[in-house]
């Protein structure tokens, strides 16, 4: 006999006081809630008025994850109700606050996997008991090594494997009982977490090299024994690993880097809602990449792929792009370059001043870009003077500050739109709110990569795709042109937050269908839409069947 307990404090069972009589009667539930039997939308509405009541956004926060750890239906649908309200409190910029305080805010493992570099052997015992039987879909595993733009918060950081899978359920609708989300515990180089005895994860100092890479290689073979139909989604890993984790499996499983190829197609999504607006060609337009980390590369060779396609030669593509990073522009002797920054580097004999190329402000005035994309972690570098001269040499200058949290973006919307008198294009990694000037109200796109991932990977999962590849990161990039009406003024790049359900399941429909066209489904799938439809998860209460009392 199953005890009320376990029915009670199974957040993906629990209905708490929506138990009706009958359930109580048949699950051993009588006596253990108040009398009175609640409606979903009750609870919604006592839990909403809860919500509201909390001063700050972090007590907004930790109040949505006690429901959260309590009852995943009634959170989901609370969620679905208020999800532009939500997005900034669950996910950014919310989420780094709680990262930052998670070891001392810690009340529950919210059916997280935690593995340990110093426990290797129990990686799959780690991820079996987290799993507790469940049917996993998905797993979105950090090592928090980069987290946003706040770096390495080491355990901390399982708070964003959380969030993104919030996000998941709530955009494209993956039964939050099919997701797991894995901290993999590498130690940290946070010096204040290694002081505090309150940090809860391991204290030492993270572990490289080989022995690092073994143990990531045993947490992927032991996810894809366990969860052979499942997407892994890697998030927030440190700027020396991520692309060479993905480059080993990105051929083998079905995976994919949020951070580089998540963003990448978000910008470039927000690009041709730019581009639709200015009417000019991708292939007039050059970049400028301030920030050449994980995110800014990724993005440039989600760029680069589009203006391959519009027909450009692979030379003549890598020459509208200029990236910047604490060396200033890169050259191919930069010091120190990273493998991705390689393929993107500039000769210095192209310049008459190649040796003052060393600030974004002298990149500008000599390159004069038409976009320019902020991944660089550094607050409001995106100066008046840059953002001005920029603007003096093209009629509609594309400018992304897409650092997050918010105190690390590199300017914001309303500066922008100032300083270029209505001209600028702007997507923000934060969520920004409309700008009105000089009578026009602009709307500002959400460039984050929570746009696309949902999407993308509910539609790789709802296929059971073997891999993902260019051709469909390619067609999701185009999925959401069409969506905004452009010819309003003031039109945002992106669609907004509140159409996010709406455009992740046309996402996921044109992901799948792509798939399906290649022919990289790993079972059969006759229709890709009505694929996508049966795996939707939408959060109302189902009946309990009575067995579970006689578990
Ligand atoms: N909006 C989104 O969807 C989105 C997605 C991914 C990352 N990001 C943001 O982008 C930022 C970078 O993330 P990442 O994963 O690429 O990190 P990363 O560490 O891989 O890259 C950051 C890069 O910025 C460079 N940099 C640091 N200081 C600089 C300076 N003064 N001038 C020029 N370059 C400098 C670093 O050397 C590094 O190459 C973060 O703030 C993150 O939140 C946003
Ligand atoms: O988490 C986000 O808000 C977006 C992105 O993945 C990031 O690392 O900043
Ligand atoms: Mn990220």
């Amino acid at each position: 006999m199953t005890s009320a307990n376990s029915i009670l404090n199974n957040p993906f069972l629990n209905k708490g006081t929506a138990f009706t009589l009958a359930e109580r009667e048949a699950l051993g539930l009588v006596g253990t809630l108040p009398s009175h039997v609640q409606t979903l939308a009750e609870q919604a509405t006592q839990a909403y008025d809860q919500f509201q009541s909390k001063p700050s956004n972090l007590e907004k926060r930790l109040f949505l994850m006690t429901l959260f750890n309590e009852n995943r239906t009634l959170f989901f649908r609370l969620m679905d109700a208020h999800v532009v309200e939500f997005m900034p409190i669950v996910y950014d910029p919310t989420v780094a606050d709680s990262i930052e305080q998670y070891s001392h805010l810690f009340t529950d493992p919210q059916n997280a996997a935690f593995i340990s570099v110093d426990d290797p052997d129990n990686i799959e015992a780690a991820l079996k008991n987290a799993a507790d039987g469940r049917d996993i879909r998905l797993v979105v595993v950090t090592d928090a090594e980069g987290i946003l733009g706040i770096g390495d918060w080491g355990v901390n950081g399982v708070d964003i494997a959380v969030g993104k899978l919030m996000v998941y359920t709530a955009a494209a609708g993956i039964d939050p009982a099919q997701v797991l989300p894995v901290s993999i515990d590498a130690g940290t180089n946070n010096q204040t977490l290694l002081d505090d005895p309150l940090y809860l994860g391991n204290h030492h100092q993270r572990l490289t090299g080989d022995r690092y890479y073994d143990v990531i290689d045993q947490f992927v073979t032991a996810e894809q024994k366990l969860f052979p139909e499942s997407l892994l989604h890697w998030e927030d890993f440190g700027r020396s690993n991520a692309q060479v984790i993905l480059d080993k499996y990105k051929d083998q499983i079905a995976t994919f880097n949020d951070d580089i190829q998540g963003t990448g197609m978000v910008v470039l999504a927000g690009i041709l809602g730019a581009l639709n607006i200015s009417k000019e060609s991708i292939k007039d337009q050059k970049f400028v990449t301030f920030g050449a980390g994980t995110a800014g590369m990724g993005i440039a060779n989600q760029i680069l792929d589009e203006l391959k396609r519009a027909g450009l030669s692979e030379d003549e593509a890598r020459q509208h792009f200029y990236a910047v990073d604490k060396q200033g522009l890169l050259f191919n002797d930069s010091p120190d370059l990273t493998a991705a920054q390689k393929d993107f580097t500039r000769d210095r004999s192209e310049f008459s001043n190649a040796d003052d190329l060393t600030t974004l402000a002298a990149v500008v005035k000599t390159v004069h870009p038409t976009v320019l994309i902020g991944t660089s972690t550094q607050p409001g570098t995106f100066t008046e003077d840059i953002v001005k001269d920029m603007a003096t040499h093209t009629d509609r200058p594309i400018i992304f500050p897409l650092s997050n949290p918010t105190k690390l973006a590199e300017a914001t919307a309303e500066d922008l739109i100032k300083w270029t008198d209505g001209k600028a294009l702007i997507a923000t990694g934060i969520p920004a709110s409309d700008v009105t000037y000089q009578g026009t109200t602009y709307h500002i796109g959400q460039g984050n990569n929570a746009l696309m991932y949902p999407g993308l990977g509910f539609g790789l999962i709802a296929s059971k795709a073997k891999v993902l590849n260019g051709e469909t990161l390619s067609a999701a990039c185009h999925a959401l042109g069409g969506i905004v009406d452009t010819t309003q003024p003031g039109a945002a790049v992106l669609p907004p937050v509140a159409q996010l359900t709406a455009f992740s399941q046309k996402l996921a429909e044109i992901v799948a269908q792509s798939v399906v066209d290649q022919q990289l489904n790993k079972e059969p799938i006759t229709d890709a839409k009505q694929a996508v439809a049966a795996m939707k998860w939408t959060p109302s209460y189902q009946d309990l069947p009575a067995s579970l009392a006689l578990n």
